[in-house]
């Protein structure tokens, strides 16, 4: 079934962002990012933002952690107001995967995964161990990897390692920033499919903003584009496609978004 479909469109909101405006204050002069911004993102979708570099895509992420506040409107997230959702269990509630993965170098890989449940104060150590084991081959990587130091990881297991973390405490909300990012082909294509299984797996609704074409086409139910500081279209990928805009058309239509759509035609991507 398509995300689009039916069952998509009856499943229950898990982000309700609502008139959203996203204002700084810099240099003396308000700057507006989001303007009257709308988006609602159901339960087991995996959204794609994509817009212009400036655009606001990564300050959407931030409003739907909790890290940046509306001007004016709202942002709810699994029925609570974003900004509610406070550091202490928002692990529980939210998985955030940073573009550079950003592992603290001073911890191995299982005590980078287990943070958020070491953090809680609640658990003891040899359970929480046993969780990130659990979590550390969910995302693909061998035990031996478990006493490893950050800097002595491949880009592509810097990745898995902060997929794991961000999974560590079962979050139904997953959000991506460029998860590909900095990947080499095949490493980026691996991840790619590492995700797939487990958006389908876990049943996660996914949010990710993403520049690359090809990680956008495997993976999205839906695409949200946000230009002129709100969102211009929002669908599945071949509806979007089919929006006349600017942006759109020199984003998807150029050679390599008719490239990357190819992808489209041979496996339509299904819930
Ligand atoms: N903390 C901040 N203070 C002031 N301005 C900010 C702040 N964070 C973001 N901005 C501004 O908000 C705008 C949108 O930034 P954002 O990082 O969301 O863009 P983006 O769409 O993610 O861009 P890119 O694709 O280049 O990463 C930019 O003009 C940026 O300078």
């Amino acid at each position: 079934m398509s995300a689009s479909g039916p069952v998509a469109a009856a499943a229950p909101a898990v982000v309700e962002i609502d008139q959203l405006w996203s204002v700084f204050h810099t240099a003396g002069r308000d700057a507006v990012v989001h303007q009257d911004l709308n988006l609602r993102i159901v339960a087991g979708e995996f959204m794609s933002i994509v817009g212009g570099s400036g655009s606001g895509k990564t300050v959407l992420l931030r409003q739907i952690l909790g890290l940046e506040r509306p001007a004016r409107g709202s942002v709810t997230v699994l029925d609570q107001p974003a900004a509610q959702l406070g550091s202490e269990g928002a692990a529980s509630r939210v998985g955030m995967l940073f573009q550079h993965g950003a592992l603290f170098s001073a911890f191995t890989v299982l005590e980078n995964i287990g943070f958020a449940l070491r953090e809680l104060g609640t658990f003891p150590a040899a359970l929480i161990r046993d969780v990130a084991m659990v979590k550390l081959q969910m995302v693909g990587l061998e035990p031996a990897q478990a006493h490893k130091m950050p800097a002595d990881l491949s880009g592509g297991m810097v990745k898995r390692v902060a997929l794991a973390r961000a999974l560590v405490m079962d979050p139904p909300l997953l959000l991506l920033d460029e998860p590909t990012s900095g990947l080499d082909p095949d490493s980026a294509d691996g991840f790619v499919a590492l995700l797939r299984s487990l958006h389908r797996e876990l049943g996660l609704t996914v949010v990710m903003v993403t520049h690359d074409l090809d990680t956008l086409f495997e993976l999205s139910t839906r695409i949200a584009v946000v230009a002129e500081k709100r969102i211009i279209a929002c669908g599945t990928p071949t509806e979007v496609m089919a929006h006349d805009h600017p942006f759109i058309h020199d984003f998807f239509l150029g050679a390599r978004g008719q490239r990357a759509a190819a992808v489209l035609r041979q496996a339509p991507v299904t819930e």
